[in-house]
């Protein structure tokens, strides 16, 4: 993998029972990050992390039964984004805990938990807490604007600090099981009609196409998308330093209204644990 996609393992906590993290995430617009990061560190400070935005695996990457894995997933139409399914891959587990986490911008996780759960569990790890959490969306950014607030904090740490209880409750001769929201088979996933484009403000600094995770923007005409590859994760949004880059038009601002007004009821945390 390349060196930086992976920040320097530590060892965390201190003394006796301290274990390691192993903190996965994929983070376009940083809710995602946010929230992993703050339910790894109710769990045990330290830990080494996997940032896929900034590359994705392609080697496997194996967690000892002593250690912890945390994997954050933004939910893309209801899925794990598509194109983090092959880094996932190569998560191994060797019978240790894991915890799931699915950040989704107050419409529904749909099956996203449940997928990542499955994805885990066939991996190797078994989870011991499957967490949903809202934060801003990152198509439509006035939805959930403020999220995650103080309360979602307060359940993302409880999370963490659950998780971290049960980590070594479980073994070959006491595996348990978790039950988490979904459907099998999943939903259909679903590529959203809106790109984020460009406008005369663009000053061709480069940011959004060095960001961009799958290669969507090409430098020398940094306005423009390709929209078949383009994934709308808005990390180019999110770098811009002159706000040229955004979802924009009538139809985008259309849909942006109706789907405020759908979306406007307050979205509590879910969790899920193995017993
Ligand atoms: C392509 C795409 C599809 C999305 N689909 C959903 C969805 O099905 N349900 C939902 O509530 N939020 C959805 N969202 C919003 C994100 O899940 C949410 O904003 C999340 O916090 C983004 O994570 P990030 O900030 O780490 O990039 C979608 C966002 C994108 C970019």
């Amino acid at each position: 993998m390349p060196p930086a996609a992976r920040e320097t393992a530590q060892r965390g906590g201190a003394g006796k029972g301290a274990f390691t993290l192993k903190i996965v995430y994929f983070s376009p617009n940083d809710t995602t990050r946010t929230v992993t990061e703050a339910a790894a560190a109710a769990m045990e400070p330290g830990g080494e992390r996997v940032d896929l935005l900034k590359a994705p695996l392609t080697e496997d990457l194996s967690v000892g039964a002593e250690e912890m894995l945390v994997v954050g997933m933004p939910v893309y139409a209801g899925r794990i984004p598509a194109l983090c399914l092959s880094s996932l891959a190569h998560l191994k587990g060797n019978g240790g805990p894991a915890a799931a986490i699915a950040v989704y911008g107050n419409r529904d996780y749909d099956d996203a938990l449940l997928e990542l759960t499955d994805l885990l569990e066939a991996q190797g790890f078994r989870v011991v807490g499957a967490g949903a959490f809202i934060a801003k969306h990152s198509i439509f950014p006035t939805v959930a604007a403020n999220r995650p607030d103080e309360k979602d904090m307060e359940a993302i740490a409880a999370f963490g600090r659950e998780c971290q209880a049960r980590r070594s409750l479980f073994s070959d001769s006491h595996p348990g099981q978790i039950l988490v929201k979904g459907n099998r088979p999943y939903k259909k996933p679903g590529s959203g009609s809106f790109r984020p484009t460009g406008d005369k403000s663009c000053t061709s600094c480069g940011a959004c196409a060095a960001i961009c995770p799958t290669r969507s923007i090409n430098p020398a005409e940094p306005t423009k998308t390709n929209e078949d590859t383009c994934i709308a994760c808005a990390a180019c949004i999110r770098v811009c330093p002159t706000g040229s880059r955004a979802f924009r038009g009538p139809v985008y601002q259309t849909a942006r209204k109706a789907f405020e007004l759908k979306c406007a009821a307050y979205r509590l945390p879910e969790a899920f644990y193995r017993a």
